[in-house]
């Protein structure tokens, strides 16, 4: 069969709701098509029309994951659509050989359909029929999407169309905003991926009720069975993204370029972020307690927060600051961490919080001068009579332990050296010696005078005769001096 006089139609693809596609020769080209023979009986001059505009705008998409468009028309009462061939098998095929896909997959198939969908979206065109039996796959697995433009055609009841007033495809893979009449948006297309992705990895979609309609009530308020619940071997990360796609508000899906990321970069395999590099171990706390406030500084300063991150983060920790001795040894080394102690005022608006963070050491070196010299001078402290070990070390300490008790000591033994030094002064010997013996006799006892000692000297009589007048009493004191 010629189809308008230029595509020899050869081999019969398959059949689907919208019509019978063929394999083809297009014998003006010389090329390898596909023709798609929409099914219908009055090709009137009305939808040929509207037909057209759709086929035109399918035929604008120029994308390595969408089914190129090359031509379209009636001919016989029929539309026909010429497209490019793609030599391999939908994915509905594909499951019906293999039941599910594996997860690298559908992460692959995920990352190319969501490409050919934001491409169409960036044009303002919305797929509206999203499906396996819409995503062939090539020789090389490469995923492109079919039928774009079509689905809205045919599902414009003045289409004329046969399948024309029925729900375009089926209700499995219909967006909840869609099932309640509302029209379609690229996010619907997001949607009706998430199923497909769904099914692929389960085997099934993820509503399929006993008729359409209760599969149309389920999309609108029935929450999935999340996929590895239904058994599939898949990484957290990755169902937790695809329940995102199958969101019930449009608003809340991504949007399909995001998905198309998120899968290209590899994001669906959930490898955790890097670490930060690990930094050696200090010898004291205030590394541990500036880095990480260093890292969010970092972080914060990529974000453009940093000044008032900065101020929030000084006064926010406190209590960890307050809490023990590691802020304050902290404190000592670099005052980074001393912004943990600045009382809340010192947390300044936002265009002056880097100011605030620059004068956060100084204040801290105030606050916590007395808390690091206690530090430093306790073991110095101790160190001093642990090194000293001597004599005057002990008597220093004693003198430091008793001052007043030594104050007196020292003022006796001073008054009886002063005494004493006054005895050998004006002792009767002494003037004697000087003036002559007959001066000596009377005083001194003559057992004292003749030893000769000093200490008997000391005399006390003669001291106390000359100060006192009372020998007795300082014979006493002498003894005691003695003693
Ligand atoms: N451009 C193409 N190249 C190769 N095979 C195609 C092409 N377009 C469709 N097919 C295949 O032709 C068959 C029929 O496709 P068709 O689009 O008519 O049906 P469907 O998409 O399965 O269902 P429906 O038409 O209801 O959406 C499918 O097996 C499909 O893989």
């Amino acid at each position: 069969m010629l189809v308008a006089e230029r595509y020899r139609l050869q081999a019969s693809i398959g059949r689907g709701g919208m019509g019978e596609v063929w394999q083809a020769t297009d014998e003006v080209l010389g090329r390898t098509v596909a023709v798609k023979l929409l099914l219908g009986d009055e090709a009137d001059s009305a939808s040929s029309a509207r037909f057209r505009l759709e086929a035109q705008t399918a035929a604008r998409l120029s994308h390595p994951y969408v089914v190129a468009v090359f031509d379209f028309g009636a001919w016989d009462d029929r539309f026909y659509l010429v497209m490019e061939l793609v030599e391999g098998r939908s994915l509905a095929q594909e499951l019906t050989a293999s039941g599910t896909l594996g997860a690298e997959r559908v992460a692959t198939v995920a990352a190319q359909a969501a490409a050919g969908l934001a491409a169409a979206h960036r044009e303002g065109i919305v797929h509206r029929d999203i499906k396996p039996g819409n995503l062939l796959a090539d020789a090389q697995g490469t995923v492109k999407i079919g039928d774009f433009g079509i689905a809205r055609f045919v599902d414009d009841p003045s289409s004329a169309l046969t399948t024309a007033g029925q729900i375009v495809g089926t209700s499995l893979y219909l967006a909840p905003e869609r099932a309640l009449g509302r029209p379609a948006s690229a996010a619907s297309d997001v949607y009706s991926l998430g199923c497909v992705l769904y099914q692929l990895l389960t085997g099934r979609p993820p509503f399929q009720a006993e008729n359409s309609t209760v599969t149309l009530h389920q999309h609108i308020d029935m929450a999935p069975v999340p996929p590895r619940e239904r058994g599939a071997q898949l990484p957290p990360a990755f169902e937790n993204y695809l329940l995102g796609l199958l969101a019930k508000q449009p608003e809340d899906r991504p949007t399909a370029q995001a998905v198309a990321d998120w899968f290209g970069t590899g994001a669906w395999q959930g490898r955790p972020e890097p670490l930060p590099v690990a930094t050696p171990p200090t010898p004291t706390t205030t590394s541990r307690t500036q880095q990480p406030r260093t890292q969010q500084s970092r972080a914060k300063q990529s974000r453009g927060q940093q000044p008032r991150a900065q101020a929030s983060y000084a006064s926010g920790p406190p209590q960890a600051g307050a809490g023990g001795g590691t802020g304050a040894g902290a404190g000592a080394s670099d005052g980074a961490p001393t912004t943990y102690r600045l009382p809340p005022t010192t947390a300044r608006p936002a265009g002056r919080s880097a100011r605030g963070a620059r004068t956060a050491p100084s204040s801290h070196s105030a606050h916590s001068a007395p808390a690091s010299h206690s530090a430093r001078s306790a073991p110095s402290r101790r160190a001093r009579p642990a090194g000293g070990g001597g004599t005057g070390g002990g008597i220093a300490a004693a003198v430091r332990r008793r001052p007043r008790v030594f104050g007196i000591l020292a003022g006796v033994v001073l008054f009886v050296l002063a005494v004493l030094a006054g005895m050998s002064m004006f002792s009767p010997d002494n003037t004697g010696t000087e003036n002559g013996s007959k001066d000596a006799k009377p005083s001194a006892g003559p057992t004292d005078g003749a030893s000769g000692r000093p200490g008997s000297d000391t005399g006390a009589p003669a001291a106390g005769t000359a100060d006192e007048g009372d020998e007795s009493d300082e014979g006493d004191e002498s003894d005691e001096d003695d003693d």
